[in-house]
């Protein structure tokens, strides 16, 4: 049965009441607390509001370039009060699976990475190997030894069983090259996340998705992602506070991540803003029947901000789509 989207329109009972039925609220962070280094108006209250409340906060984000103490460094520069153990960020759990999951057998555990350095501490705080990363000597283009040393195999490193892929802001041919030769000798393919864009300055860049796909389209291989919607990162967050799932909210920006990860967690109910990637790949979410927006899920009232009022109406009002509620 398709679930209809309720709005959380300026109603304050109908917000009590919703905010009453949790005891934890997960929040997403690119898109829902911030756009890049612009913080949302209203985000530092609501979250004192709630903690005024006695509910948990927890942050729950994809964005694997920054470490659980970069985001503690974010959101505090950002005023907003937090404890490292309350950040779970796409890098931590991608080396906690690694780690403690996975296990490959040492020595051919090492991990190639495509990404920041938010996943080269994750991978380090948990002992595990890897090249690539921010590594200076890959951010250049690639010579006529470099394509001899990777077709023999002189130039790669034999104990690299596994590719992980995440953002990464210095993506390059040489980079690819060598992930490529790394997953055609068989090394396991994952993924920090698959966003397809990052909400970034009120608009959208190519998110780590879009690092991944060169992968995908040349070995036909899909990566297995560890961020939002995977329920690796459920079960570890679940693992950590002990909370009852009918007791918690999602709040994203995110159809098939955010708003899919609290659906298929089981979660008490789901809270979907406006303010981030809705207007990216995954307004076409709403062309499906609202499968994945269970009754609880609300669309708080927001105020439209300067970027988003010119901003294509790709969104039809409907049935099975959501509205951009009045504005208060
Ligand atoms: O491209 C990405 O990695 C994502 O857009 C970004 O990281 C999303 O972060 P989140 O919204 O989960 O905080
Ligand atoms: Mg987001």
């Amino acid at each position: 049965m398709a679930h209809l989207p309720k709005y959380l329109t300026g109603d304050q009972t109908a917000i009590n009441e919703f905010i009453d039925k949790f005891d934890v609220f997960l929040f997403d962070c690119d898109g829902v607390l911030w756009s890049g280094d612009h913080l949302f108006e209203g985000t530092v209250e609501t979250l004192e509001l709630l903690r005024s409340r006695g509910k948990k906060t927890i942050f729950v984000t994809n964005n694997s370039t920054k470490s659980r103490a970069d985001y503690l460094k974010k959101l505090t520069s950002m005023g907003i009060p937090g404890d490292v153990d309350e950040i779970f960020a796409s890098a931590y759990s991608s080396a906690i699976y690694i780690a403690r999951i996975m296990k490959l057998p040492a020595p051919k555990n090492k991990v190639f990475v495509l990404g920041e350095s938010g996943i080269e501490t994750e991978l380090r705080s948990e002992g595990v190997e890897f090249i690539g990363g921010t590594d200076p000597a890959l951010r250049r283009d690639i010579t006529p030894e470099d394509y001899k040393g990777i077709a023999d195999g002189s130039l790669l490193d034999d104990n690299v069983g596994i590719v992980l892929a995440g953002l990464d802001f210095h993506i390059n041919y040489l980079k690819l090259a060598h992930a490529y030769h790394y997953l055609a000798r068989g090394a396991k393919f994952l993924a920090t996340n698959t966003d397809s864009t990052l909400p970034s300055n009120h608009t959208f860049f190519p998110g780590a998705g879009s690092i991944s796909i060169p992968l995908i389209n040349m070995t036909g291989q899909q990566p297995l992602a560890l961020g939002k919607p995977s329920q690796a990162m459920m079960d570890a967050i679940e693992g950590k506070f002990r909370f009852d799932r009918k007791k918690a909210c999602m709040v994203g920006d995110r159809l098939n991540t955010d708003i899919q990860f609290g659906i298929e967690g089981k979660l008490g109910g789901t809270l979907a803003v406006l303010t981030g990637n809705w207007l990216g790949r995954d307004a076409a979410q709403w062309a499906r029947p609202a499968t994945l927006i269970p009754k609880e899920a609300t669309i708080p009232p927001y105020k439209t901000e300067p970027w988003q009022t010119n901003r294509p109406r790709s969104i039809k009002e409907g049935r099975d789509h959501a509205r951009s509620p009045d504005r208060p």
